[in-house]
Parts: C-alpha cells; sequence; structure tokens
C-alpha cells in the first residue's frame, strides 16, 4: 500500500522531490490499529521461520553471556516486518529502544546525542539506514566496531581529537534498499536477515489471528481469500481485513466471509491477483506507453507521476517476484504474464530482440 509521508533522500538521490515532501518530517505516526495488530514477542511472529530462528539463538547467546545483541541488519520490501522485529528484540530483552531514521541523521551531531545517551545493552533502530549521508556512516564505524567515537575539538592548529568511549550496545539498521548501502557499512553489521514475501499460509494465519484481535468474525476461506489478495506482505494482509472487516459490519451483521471479502475487496478494485489500481497502472503503462519495454524507473516514474522510490520500493518488488515484470540489463520488461493480467495480446517478438529469451539475455 503506498504511503503518503515520504522523507526525502540524499542530494544525491536518483530523483526529484516530490511535492510536500521534507527531509525532516517526522516519520508518520504509528495507527493505533496498526501497532495493536503488531506482535511484540517472537513467539508471536508468523512465518519468516529462518529469520526467527537465527534471532533467538542470538536472543539466548546475549542473555547468558550478559551482553549485547550483534548489530542486525534487515532489508526487504516495506511492510514486511522489519520494524516488527525490532520491536520484538527489545520486548524479548527488555532493554531500552531508540528509534531514529537515516534521513533524519544529517550532520554527525544530529546522531551524537543516540550514541552518547546510549544505556548498556540497549537498542539502536536506525529505520532507512540506506538514506545516512556518506560522513555519518563513517561517523559511526569505530561506534559499531569499538563503542567509541572520535570527536574533533578545536579549528586548525589548535583541532584534538578525543576518542571518547560509549556503553556496549546494539544497532539495528532496517532498510528496502540494502544495495545502496556501502560495503563497509554493510559488514559492521553481524547479522544480515532479508525478509521475503510471505506465502498464503502465513499470511491466512495472521488475518486470522489479526480479525480476532480486531473481535471480528471471518471464516477460513474469507482469510485465505484475503491472504491471496494481499501482495505478500502483512501491512497489506491487515489492511486488506480492516476494510473489509468495516464492509461487513456496514452491509452486513459484521460477519466477515468468502462472499462479503469478494465484494469488499471488488469495491476497492482489488484484482483476483490482489493488486490495485496503482499496481495495474504501471503494467498498462510499461506495456502500452513503453509497449511492453525495456524501459527506466525513471521514465516508468515520470510518465505516472509517482516518485522513483515508490515505484521501485512499493510497486515493483510483488511484480518482480510474481514475475509480472523482468529487469533486463536495459531495463524492465513486461512479461507474458503481464499481458495476460490484463487481457492484452502480446505483440509477435523476433527471438533476436527478444530480452526475454534466456539464450540472449545471456549477451546483454
Ligand atoms: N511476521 C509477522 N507476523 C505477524 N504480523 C506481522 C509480521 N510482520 C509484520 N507484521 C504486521 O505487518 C505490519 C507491518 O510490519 P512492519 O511495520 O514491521 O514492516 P516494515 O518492514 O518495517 O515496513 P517499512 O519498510 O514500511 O518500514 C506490522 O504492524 C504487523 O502488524
Ligand atoms: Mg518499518
Amino acid at each position: 500500500m503506498a504511503r503518503e509521508v515520504k522523507i526525502k533522500g540524499k542530494p544525491d538521490d536518483d530523483r526529484e522531490p516530490g511535492a510536500g515532501e521534507d527531509r525532516h518530517a517526522p516519520p508518520p505516526p504509528p495507527d493505533a490499529v496498526e501497532e495493536k495488530l503488531r506482535p511484540q514477542r517472537l513467539s508471536e511472529i508468523i512465518g519468516q521461520r529462518a529469520v526467527a530462528e537465527r534471532l533467538s539463538i542470538a536472543l539466548a547467546a546475549a542473555k547468558k553471556r550478559n551482553e549485547p545483541l550483534p548489530h542486525i541488519l534487515f532489508d526487504g520490501p516495506p511492510g514486511l516486518g522489519k520494524t516488527t522485529f525490532a520491536g520484538v528484540l527489545h520486548n524479548e530483552l527488555g532493554v531500552e529502544l531508540n528509534l531514529t531514521s537515516g534521513a533524519s541523521l544529517d550532520k554527525k551531531m544530529d546522531v551524537m546525542p543516540y550514541l552518547t545517551n546510549a544505556a548498556e545493552g540497549s537498542i539502536l533502530f536506525i529505520d532507512e539506514i540506506h538514506r545516512l549521508p556518506r560522513a555519518v556512516e563513517e561517523f559511526i564505524y569505530p561506534v559499531m566496531e569499538d563503542f567509541r567515537v572520535d570527536v574533533v575539538l578545536g579549528e586548525g592548529m589548535a583541532a584534538r581529537t578525543i576518542n571518547l568511549p560509549l556503553k556496549k550496545f546494539t544497532i539495528i539498521g532496517a532498510t528496502t534498499r540494502s544495495g545502496m548501502l556501502s560495503a563497509p557499512l554493510r559488514e559492521r553489521f553481524h547479522m544480515h536477515e532479508h525478509l521475503e514475501f510471505y506465502d498464503p499460509e502465513d499470511l491466512a494465519r495472521i488475518i486470522t489471528i489479526n480479525a480476532a484481535k480486531l473481535r471480528a468474525t471471518i471464516s477460513d476461506e474469507a482469510a485465505w481469500e484475503l491472504a491471496g489478495r494481499s501482495r505478500g506482505t502483512p501491512r497489506i494482509a491487515n489492511s486488506r481485513l480492516r476494510w473489509v472487516r468495516d464492509y461487513a459490519i456496514a452491509r452486513a451483521d459484521g460477519a466477515i466471509d468468502l462472499s462479503i471479502s469478494r465484494d469488499a475487496l471488488a469495491m476497492q478494485e482489488i484484482d483476483s491477483e490482489g493488486m490495485d489500481k496503482q499496481d495495474r497502472r504501471y503494467l498498462d503503462t510499461l506495456i502500452r506507453v513503453f509497449k511492453g519495454g525495456p524501459t527506466g524507473a525513471e521514465a516508468l516514474a515520470a510518465t505516472m507521476t509517482l516518485s522513483v522510490d515508490t515505484i521501485r520500493d512499493e510497486v515493483e518488488p510483488y511484480l518482480l517476484r510474481r514475475e509480472f515484470v523482468v529487469r533486463t540489463p536495459r531495463g524492465r520488461v513486461a512479461t507474458a504474464a503481464a499481458y495476460r493480467h490484463l487481457g492484452l495480446a502480446q505483440p509477435e517478438v523476433d527471438p533476436e530482440d527478444d530480452l526475454l529469451n534466456p539464450q540472449r539475455r545471456l549477451f546483454l
């Protein structure tokens, strides 16, 4: 689901700031219902089994050795649980959690209070860590390695570097773009956890549990229907559930069954694959305006009047995962599945020009 509030990127970012964007805007306030649905303990986490198991080992070891958790980097598309995992680790350890975002840490001095005030064993969560300016990144390297910062006092000939020791604490970074992280920063995280899209079985469980938290009754078929139409993403599953629950209350007796969920989703123009209007517009633009591609994300974004970040972070990951679109060295290309989904005929392609031809892709 597209979020309204976006934080502007670094000056060298690959896009123009969109209207209404503000680098220093605070992150959107957490929605109270969303917070109610967020798992608090590791045992409440559904799916992501391998990640959860590795984290439980790290937790047990940290507790036994009475040491802070290692620095952990979470990456993956929006809404898959990066912030949730950070909150769960903080709850499991019962330590202090401080939250900040790469986009709001412009200068070294912005990050300084988080470092000097960090309590022993506490967690500093840096969201959107790929947006940290390089100077701030370099400033935190010694923090992550040896728990110290180098502060320069004075100027010119009189300048002195003071080595300030810090308490031992944990940095948890979250990013939707791990590729944008510099290698030295990435390497300073001892654990790298990549979150994948959820399968419908896990999403159906999340939906059933959350329906109970919302005091709604939902049939198994309806839970599966919503799960299959949530783009593999718990945040989207939750928002679809909330809409369907409201629809069931407004149009029926509040119980969510298969036909109520289908009607409610149809009203929001969410199709059988869980694609919304924005997803279909993306495919439609790629196919009709750019003749199926190849084309770059910038051109697609400009034509759709969306930011490149929205395209890259929110729209494309699931379309790529479902293979409606593939990325080639020359840009995005719509697949036969995309044409079929929109009910459009795919033009004949000369095998020599076919970017999806595996033989040919080898030479690109
Ligand atoms: N493993 C899970 N089990 C159950 N619910 C989950 C799980 N992961 C995420 N959720 C639900 O999805 C919502 C969104 O997850 P979260 O905010 O952690 O995503 P995120 O990866 O931090 O996204 P963003 O990149 O937008 O910050 C949570 O509020 C929670 O209700
Ligand atoms: Mg988050």
